[in-house]
């Protein structure tokens, strides 16, 4: 399978090409910066801290996508919605990481999907998959005196809030309780709140240092909190999972999938 990374340049842009290089089945076949991007014309593999590919960034994904048979993008909201359309034309794979799209964003991605096959999360990884499948299971085995708080910590540059991983187990949580998430969903307090809303479901979002991407989801209850957490160690995850998605999706129909699906959970 012929894999286009773009934003090869970024946190997870690096890793996507480490990721390909070194997976079974799948080549880079090209690899996207921006316009004007400090990055263009650098071999993508010598930047991703391997030796040369023979795979030098441009900033043309229109070309890229035609020669391709999938896309793999952690970049931003603006630039994955324009790179869903590039993508549908050319009738290939997509594989979306990024976080932060809005309701707008979504819908744009659902049309693309009619001729794209477009696998979407907020988490790529199948430690954070499984729990979000957990999650939904004690929801809705737990009554409404269970409180459920989202709490995740990321990195300094981070950008969005709160994360697309606490929004994926936040939806898990709603859907346990049969509930609509942006319904109960309560993502700031400050100052004379007031006591918590009955069925309420609270984010906390934490940003400092290098980490990687740290969740829990509490249960708390009368007399006992249940929690389930998650720790990635290493984004060298999340590409892998990326991947994985790609090969995955290769021989389905036009759609819009999850890693729960690729994932099989
Ligand atoms: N789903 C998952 O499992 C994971 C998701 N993520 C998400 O992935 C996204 C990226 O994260 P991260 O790698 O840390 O961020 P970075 O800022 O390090 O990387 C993003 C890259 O995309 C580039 N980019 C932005 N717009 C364009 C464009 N129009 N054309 C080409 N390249 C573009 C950026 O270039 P420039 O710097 O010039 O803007 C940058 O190189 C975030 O939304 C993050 O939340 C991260 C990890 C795991
Ligand atoms: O920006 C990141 O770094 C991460 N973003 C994703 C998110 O928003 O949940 C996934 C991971 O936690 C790292």
């Amino acid at each position: 399978m012929r894999l286009v990374v773009v934003g090869a340049e970024g946190r997870m842009g690096r890793m996507l090409v480490r990721a390909v290089a070194q997976a079974e089945g799948c080549t880079l076949s090209a690899a996207i910066e921006r316009e004007g991007s400090a990055a263009l014309g650098q071999d993508a593999g010598t930047l991703a801290g391997l030796q040369p590919l023979g795979v030098d960034i441009t900033d043309d994904p229109l070309t890229a996508f035609a020669a391709a048979d999938g896309v793999l993008d952690f970049t931003a909201p603006a630039a994955t919605v324009h790179f869903a359309e590039l993508a549908a034309q050319a009738r290939i794979v997509h594989v979306v990481g990024t976080t932060g799209l809005s309701d707008d964003d979504l819908a744009k991605l659902k049309a693309a999907s009619y001729h794209a096959r477009i696998v979407r999360s907020g988490n790529m990884s199948l430690g954070v998959n499984l729990m979000a499948a957990l999650v939904r299971k004690v929801a809705a085995t737990l009554g409404a005196d269970f409180d459920i708080e989202i709490l995740e910590m990321h990195h300094r540059m981070k950008v969005d809030a709160p994360s697309g991983t606490a929004l994926l187990l936040g939806e898990a949580a709603a859907e346990g309780r049969g509930v609509d998430l942006p319904t109960v969903r309560v993502s700031t307090r400050d100052g004379h709140t007031g006591a918590r809303k009955p069925g309420d479901i609270g984010f906390a979002t934490l940003r400092g240092g290098s980490v990687v991407g740290d969740h829990s989801v509490l249960f708390a209850g009368p007399g006992e909190t249940l929690t389930i957490s998650h720790h990635a160690a290493d984004r060298g995850l999340f590409a892998s999972g990326a991947v994985k998605a790609a090969l995955w999706a290769h021989p389905k129909p036009p759609g819009l999938y999850s890693m729960a699906d690729v994932l099989d959970l």
